[in-house]
C-alpha cells in the first residue's frame, strides 16, 4: 500500500495580482511551493509526491529548487485548465491498480498541521473521504435572506484525502462548475464526505493580505 499527495499549483494566480506566481513567492525568505512540499516530507517521508505545476513555469521551478538548494524528491506533472483538470492529470501518475490513500492540497496551503495531515490520512482508511473544516467564527449573512445559523456550517481546507480507486473514478465524470474542490467531485459521484478537525493557520494565499498574514506566521 503506497499513499500520496497531489500538490496542486497549477493556477493562474488573478487575485494575487503579483507577477511572480505566487506559489513562488518568499514567505520567511522561502517559496511559498518549497514549504508546503517540506510539510508533507516532513509528516511522512514514505509519502509519494506528485507537483502540479503549469508547463511554461518548470524551468523557473527548477531553477529556484537549484537557488534554494531544495531536494525533496517528487513527480512532476503539467498544470490544467482547471484545478480539476490539474488535479486529473496529477491522478494520471498514480499506477491504475495503486490502494491506499491519496490526498489533494493546495500548492499555496503551505501551513497544515502534522496532526491534522495525520488525521486526514487515517481517517480515509476507513471513510474513503475526508475533508479538513473549521467553525467560522463570524456572523453569517446570505445577501438576500439575512443572517444564517453558522454553527450549520463549515469552512473547507486541504489536504483532501480519498481512498485511490474511489477518486480516480470520480475524476473521470465529466468537468462540471461546481467542482470548487475534490470533495464536491466525489460527492457528486455518490460518496460521502466525512469532517475531521483542520487548523485555522491552514490559510490559502489567494490575495497580498493572505500573504501579509502568511509572513507572520513563519515568524
Ligand atoms: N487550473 C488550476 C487552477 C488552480 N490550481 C490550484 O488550486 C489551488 C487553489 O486555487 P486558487 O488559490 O484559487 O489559485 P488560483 O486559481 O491560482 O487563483 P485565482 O483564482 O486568483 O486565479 C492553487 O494552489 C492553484 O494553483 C491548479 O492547480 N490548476
Ligand atoms: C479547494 C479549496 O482550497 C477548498 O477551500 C478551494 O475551494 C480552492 O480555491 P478556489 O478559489 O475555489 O479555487
Amino acid at each position: 500500500m503506497t499513499d500520496y499527495i497531489i500538490i496542486v499549483a497549477g493556477g493562474k494566480g488573478l487575485r494575487m495580482g503579483s507577477d511572480i506566481p505566487k506559489q513562488f513567492l518568499p514567505i520567511g525568505g522561502k517559496p511559498v511551493l518549497m514549504r508546503t512540499i517540506e510539510r508533507f516530507h516532513h509528516f511522512s517521508e514514505a509519502l509519494q509526491i506528485i507537483l502540479v505545476l503549469p508547463k511554461a513555469q518548470q524551468t523557473y521551478w527548477h531553477e529556484l529548487c537549484g537557488q534554494y538548494q531544495f531536494d525533496v524528491p517528487y513527480m512532476l506533472a503539467d498544470g490544467g485548465e482547471t484545478r480539476f483538470h490539474s488535479v486529473q492529470h496529477g491522478l494520471a501518475l498514480i499506477p491504475d491498480d495503486a490502494q491506499g490513500v491519496v490526498g489533494v492540497h493546495d500548492g499555496v496551503r503551505p501551513f497544515p498541521a502534522i496532526d491534522v495531515i495525520r488525521r486526514c490520512y487515517d481517517t480515509a482508511r476507513t471513510a474513503k473521504a475526508v475533508i479538513p473544516v473549521t467553525p467560522v467564527v463570524e456572523t453569517l449573512r446570505h445577501i438576500t435572506e439575512g443572517t444564517k445559523p453558522r454553527g450549520d456550517y463549515r469552512l473547507v481546507q486541504t489536504p483532501q484525502t480519498f481512498d485511490i480507486q474511489l477518486l480516480k473514478a470520480a475524476n473521470r465524470q465529466p468537468f462540471s462548475e461546481a467542482f470548487t474542490d475534490d470533495a464536491s467531485v466525489v460527492e457528486s459521484y455518490g460518496h460521502a464526505i466525512t469532517m475531521v478537525e483542520g487548523n485555522r493557520e491552514n490559510i490559502k494565499i489567494t490575495t497580498p493580505f493572505d500573504l501579509a498574514i502568511a509572513e507572520t506566521l513563519c515568524r
